[in-house]
C-alpha cells in the first residue's frame, strides 16, 4: 500500500463531556410495623369463652333459689356483653394495625420503585456517556446484557468527515488525551447508593421480606457499572501486553485495537507512530504503512521537505527496516532530551507531538538475525549509538541501547512505548504496567506477594457476587491489568478485550489516509463583526427597503424557519442559530460587559431583518431601564416591552400579557390559523426570579407547553445562580456563554471551563452550545460598528438610526 496525498481537512471541534450523575440515591429506610396484637385476641377469645363456661355451669348445675338465679342471670348477661365489647375493640385496633402495615408496606414497595427508576436513568446515564466517549471499533456483542438499551455507533461504522465531531477530538489539553480502550470492566458507578440504617426492633413478615430482598438487589444490580476500560499510553508507559503461548495471537489483536482507537481518536498533529514487527507479521501490519499517523515525522523538516517526507512511513517490518530506523529514534529521543534540558523548570511542558513506539514479539524463528560471529561480545555506548550501528538485529528491539532513554525517561521525552511479550524474560525494564492475557497465576518474576492480595480479595468478592445476582451478566474476565511500578493499587479486571480483524484495519487506515487536520490556530477568529457582513445579501443602509427583503427568496432561508446569523466562527465561516432545530428555548449567560445586551441586540436584528411580523412576533423584558432593548420596542414585531421589572406588579402585568396570547394562540391553533412565532427576551431574569419567586414557576410552564404554540424563550443573565438557574438549565436547549466570571460559573453553563478562558478585552466573545450538544466557539456580530458609525448623521442615535431604517417603507 502506498501514501497517498490527504485530501479532506478535518476542523476539530470543541469537545463537550458528557454529564455524569454523582449525586446520592437514598434506599427508603425499611418500615417499623406494628405487632398485629393477634396472640392477644386470641387470648381474650379464650378467657372470655371460659368464663361464660364457668357463668353457664353455675347457672345450671348449682341448686339455688330463684333468686340467686335471678341475679345469675344479669351478671352472665353483663359478662357477656363486656366480653363481646372487649373483643370488638381489640378487633378493631387488631384491624387498624394490619391497614396500617399494609399502607407502610405499600409506601415502602412504592419507594423502592421510584428509587429504582432512579437507578435505572443513572445507571443508563453512565454507561450511555462512557460507551460515547469510548465506542467499541467494529463488532459487539449487541445482545450482550451489557449492552442493553444503549445507543451504540461503533467507530467504523462513523462517517470520515467534517461532520464527524469524534474523529482526532482528543487534544493534549484534554484529560483523555491518549487514553485509549481495551475493553470493557465493570467498575463501581460514579452515583452514589446509600443506605439507611435499620432502626427500632424490625417485626418481619414475608412481604417485608420480600421487599427487602428486592431493596438488596437494587444495591448489588446499580452500585457497579459496565463501562470501557481505558489504559493511559502517556503515563504508564511502558506498557507490555502478556500473551504467552496461544494467547500471542489474542495479545496482537488487542495491539491493533488499541492502536485503531489510538489513530480514530489522535490527530497525527499530536500522535505519531513507530512500529517495530518481525518479517513474519508483514501481513498485519500492512495496513499501518498508509495511516497519517506513521508518515516519517522529522522536527528538521522545512515544510518544502514535507511533500517528500510524506512518502516515508515509520513501518519499520523486517530486521534491515528496523535497522534503519532505530538511528532516527534515537536522534529524535536525544533531541527531546536536549530540548527538555534546556527548558526553565517551570516551562517544562510535554513535548509535541507525542512518539508511540510499538514493538511486536519476535519469537519466531527467523524473526532476528543470526549474531554475527566477529562481533560477538561488542557492547554499544548508549552515547553513540548510531556510530557503533550494526547492520544485524540479533535481539528484540526492546534490548536495543537506541530505546533506552524511551524506556527509562519516556514520560519527560513525551514517548511511550508500548510491546508484546511472550515471555517474562522479555518484558522491557522499568515496565509500567502490564496486560496479562495469562488465565492462570501472574508472572512471579515482577509481582510480589503483596499485590496478590489485593487480587484475591477482588476474585473472592466477585465469586460471591456472581453466585448472589443472576442478573448481571457473566463474563470471563480476559486480562487483568497491573500496575508493576504501584503494587497498592488494585489489579483491574477486564471482562471483555476488544479485538479487530485485518479487513476492518484495512478499512480504518484507507478512510484515515485521505484525511488531513487543521488546527483551528491557523484560521483566524474576528474581534469585529458588522451586522451587515453576515447576512447573506449584502444592506445598503440608505437605501433598503425590508419589503424586498422580507420577500427575497435569495435573502432569507425559508427553511428551517428561525435560523438567523449572530456571528463569525472561525476561517470566517458564518455562526448561525437556530430557534427550531436548537431551540425552542435558550440561555444567554456573560459577565458584565461580556457583550451580553450587543448579543441580544444582534439577534432581535437579525429576526427582525429576515422576518416579517407575521412570522415572528417579540416580547421583551428587562429588570432595569432597558436601554438595550428599547429601541426595539418601535419595531412592528414587537408585542410588548417592559422595563424596571423589579417588583410583583410588574411581573404580573408580563404574566397577565402572557396568558393573554397564549390562550389566543391556543384558539388560533384549534381554528387552524397561522401564528407567528413568540421570542420572548428577559433580561436579567434571575433578578426578576429574585423579586417574584412564583415568575419560576411561570416560566417552567412556559417552557413546557407544546412546541406548536410557537414560544421561544430566551434568558439573559449576568452569572448561573444556584437553584433557580439549576431548574431553568434543564428546562432550555442551546446555550450562548459570553466571558464569566469563574471557571465554576462556566462548567454551570457549558459543562467545560472554556468560557472563563475568553479574552476580557474581546467582548463578543462567545459559546454556542447547540440542542445537539456541538460547541461552537464565535464571536457576535454588533449592530454598530466603529465603521457605521461614522456614516450615521451627527447627533443622531445610532441605534436609533438603524433600527427606524428597516421600517421606514411600512
Ligand atoms: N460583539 C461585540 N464586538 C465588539 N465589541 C463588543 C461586542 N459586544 C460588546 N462589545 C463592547 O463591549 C461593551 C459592553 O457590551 P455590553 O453592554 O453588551 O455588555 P453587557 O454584557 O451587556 O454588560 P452589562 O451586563 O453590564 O449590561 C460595548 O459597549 C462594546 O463596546
Amino acid at each position: 500500500m502506498s501514501y497517498q496525498q490527504p485530501s479532506s481537512i478535518i476542523t476539530r471541534k470543541a469537545r463537550v463531556w458528557p454529564e455524569i450523575s454523582e449525586e446520592t440515591i437514598l434506599l427508603p429506610t425499611t418500615p417499623v410495623l406494628l405487632n398485629s396484637q393477634s396472640s392477644s385476641i386470641l387470648t381474650f377469645i379464650f378467657l372470655s369463652l371460659v368464663g361464660l363456661a364457668i357463668y353457664g355451669y353455675m347457672f345450671t348445675h348449682f341448686n339455688a333459689t330463684g333468686e340467686v338465679r335471678m341475679f345469675l342471670l344479669p351478671c352472665l348477661a353483663t359478662g357477656g356483653l363486656i366480653a363481646l365489647a372487649l373483643f370488638s375493640i381489640s378487633l378493631v385496633k387488631t384491624i387498624r394495625i394490619l391497614l396500617r402495615n399494609r399502607l407502610l408496606l405499600q409506601q415502602y414497595l412504592q419507594q423502592l420503585q421510584e428509587v429504582e427508576n432512579q437507578l435505572k436513568a443513572c445507571h443508563w446515564q453512565e454507561r450511555q456517556a462512557y460507551m460515547n466517549l469510548d465506542p467499541p471499533l467494529s463488532r459487539y456483542d449487541f445482545k450482550s446484557a451489557i449492552y442493553e438499551h444503549l445507543e451504540i455507533i461503533p467507530l467504523l461504522q462513523n462517517t470520515y468527515n467534517e461532520q464527524n465531531s469524534s474523529l482526532w477530538a482528543r487534544q493534549p489539553a484534554d484529560r483523555d488525551f491518549m487514553k485509549v480502550r481495551i475493553g470493557l470492566q465493570e467498575r463501581p458507578a460514579t452515583y452514589k447508593i446509600w443506605t439507611p440504617q435499620e432502626q427500632g426492633q424490625i417485626i418481619t413478615s414475608r412481604r417485608l421480606q420480600v421487599y427487602k430482598d428486592y431493596a438488596q438487589a437494587l444495591l448489588e444490580k446499580y452500585s457497579t457499572v459496565h463501562v470501557p476500560l481505558q489504559i493511559d499510553l502517556q503515563n504508564q508507559s511502558p506498557i507490555t501486553i502478556y500473551g504467552p503461548g496461544t494467547k500471542l495471537f489474542i495479545a496482537r489483536e488487542l495491539l491493533h485495537a488499541i492502536l485503531s482507537q489510538l489513530v480514530y481518536h489522535h490527530s497525527p498533529e499530536d500522535v505519531r507512530i513507530i512500529i517495530l514487527a518481525p518479517r513474519s507479521q508483514e501481513r498485519t501490519w500492512q495496513w499501518a504503512e498508509i495511516l497519517p499517523h506513521t508518515v516519517r515525522y522529522d522536527a528538521r523538516h522545512s515544510s518544502a521537505q514535507m511533500e517528500e517526507a510524506f512518502q516515508a512511513h515509520t513501518c519499520a517490518i523486517g530486521t534491515t527496516a528496523i535497522m534503519d530506523q532505530l538511528p532516527l529514534i534515537s536522534r529524535e529521543l536525544r533531541r527531546r532530551e536536549v530540548l527538555i534540558n534546556d527548558m526553565q523548570p517551570l516551562q517544562k511542558t510535554a513535548l509535541h507531538p507525542h512518539l508511540l513506539i510499538v514493538i511486536d514479539d519476535f519469537e519466531t524463528a527467523g524473526d532476528l538475525d543470526q549474531s554475527v560471529a566477529a562481533l560477538p561480545n561488542m557492547v554499544i555506548p548508549p552515547s553513540h549509538p548510531t556510530q557503533y550501528r550494526r547492520s544485524h538485529l540479533s535481539v528484540s528491539p526492546l534490548r536495543r541501547p537506541e530505546l533506552a532513554l524511551a524506556l527509562n525517561h519516556g514520560a519527560q521525552l513525551g514517548v511511550s512505548v508500548l510491546c508484546v511479550c511472550t515471555k517474562q524474560s522479555h518484558f522491557p525494564q522499568n515496565s509500567q504496567l502490564l496486560i496479562d492475557l495469562q488465565q492462570e497465576d501472574p508472572p512471579k518474576l515482577l509481582l510480589n506477594k503483596t499485590s496478590l492480595l489485593p487480587q484475591h480479595k477482588i476474585k473472592t468478592k466477585r465469586q460471591k457476587k456472581a453466585e448472589s445476582t443472576e442478573t448481571m451478566p457473566q463474563v470471563n474476565i480476559q486480562a487483568r491489568i497491573r500496575q508493576l511500578t504501584q503494587p497498592q493499587r488494585p489489579t483491574q479486571q477486564c471482562m471483555q478485550l476488544d479485538g479487530i480483524g485485518l479487513d476492518d484495519l484495512r478499512s480504518l487506515a484507507l478512510r484515515l489516509q485521505s484525511l488531513q487536520s487543521s488546527t483551528n490556530q491557523q484560521l483566524e477568529l474576528r474581534t469585529q463583526v458588522d451586522i451587515r457582513s453576515i447576512l447573506d445579501t449584502p444592506i445598503e443602509i440608505q437605501t433598503y427597503d425590508p419589503f424586498v427583503l422580507w420577500s427575497d427568496p435569495l435573502f432569507r432561508t425559508p427553511q428551517p424557519l428561525l435560523r438567523i446569523p449572530i456571528g463569525l466562527t472561525f476561517g470566517d465561516e458564518v455562526q448561525y442559530l437556530d430557534l427550531l432545530r436548537d431551540g425552542p428555548h435558550g440561555l444567554l449567560i456573560g459577565q458584565t460587559g461580556s457583550g451580553k445586551s450587543e448579543l441580544l441586540q444582534t439577534m432581535l436584528l437579525s429576526l427582525a431583518f429576515l422576518y416579517k411580523p407575521t412570522e415572528v412576533n417579540f416580547l421583551l423584558l428587562d429588570h432595569k431601564v432597558g436601554l438595550a432593548l428599547k429601541p426595539f420596542g418601535q419595531l412592528p414585531h414587537t408585542l410588548g416591552l417592559l422595563t424596571q421589572m423589579s417588583s410583583a406588579a410588574g411581573w404580573q402585568r408580563f404574566t397577565a400579557m402572557l396568558r393573554a396570547e397564549i390562550s389566543k394562540r391556543k384558539t388560533f391553533l384549534n381554528e387552524g390559523r397561522s401564528i407567528p412565532h413568540l421570542v420572548i427576551i428577559i433580561d436579567g431574569f434571575t433578578e426578576i426570579v429574585r423579586y417574584a419567586e412564583a415568575v419560576l414557576d411561570e416560566l417552567l410552564m412556559i417552557m413546557g407547553m407544546e412546541p406548536e404554540l410557537g414560544l421561544h424563550l430566551l434568558l439573559a443573565a449576568q452569572r448561573p445562580e444556584g437553584i433557580i438557574y439549576n431548574n431553568i438549565r434543564d428546562a432550555v436547549q442551546y446555550r450562548i456563554c459570553l466571558r464569566c466570571a469563574t471557571p465554576q460559573e462556566s462548567r454551570e453553563v457549558l459543562r467545560r471551563t472554556d468560557a472563563a478562558d475568553l479574552p476580557a478585552s474581546i467582548p463578543g466573545r462567545a459559546y454556542l452550545l447547540h440542542g445537539d450538544n456541538q460547541l461552537d466557539l464565535f464571536q457576535a456580530a454588533r449592530v454598530t460598528t466603529p465603521i457605521y458609525e461614522d456614516r450615521i448623521a451627527a447627533g443622531q442615535s445610532r441605534l436609533n438610526s438603524l433600527l427606524s431604517l428597516p421600517f421606514k417603507g411600512k
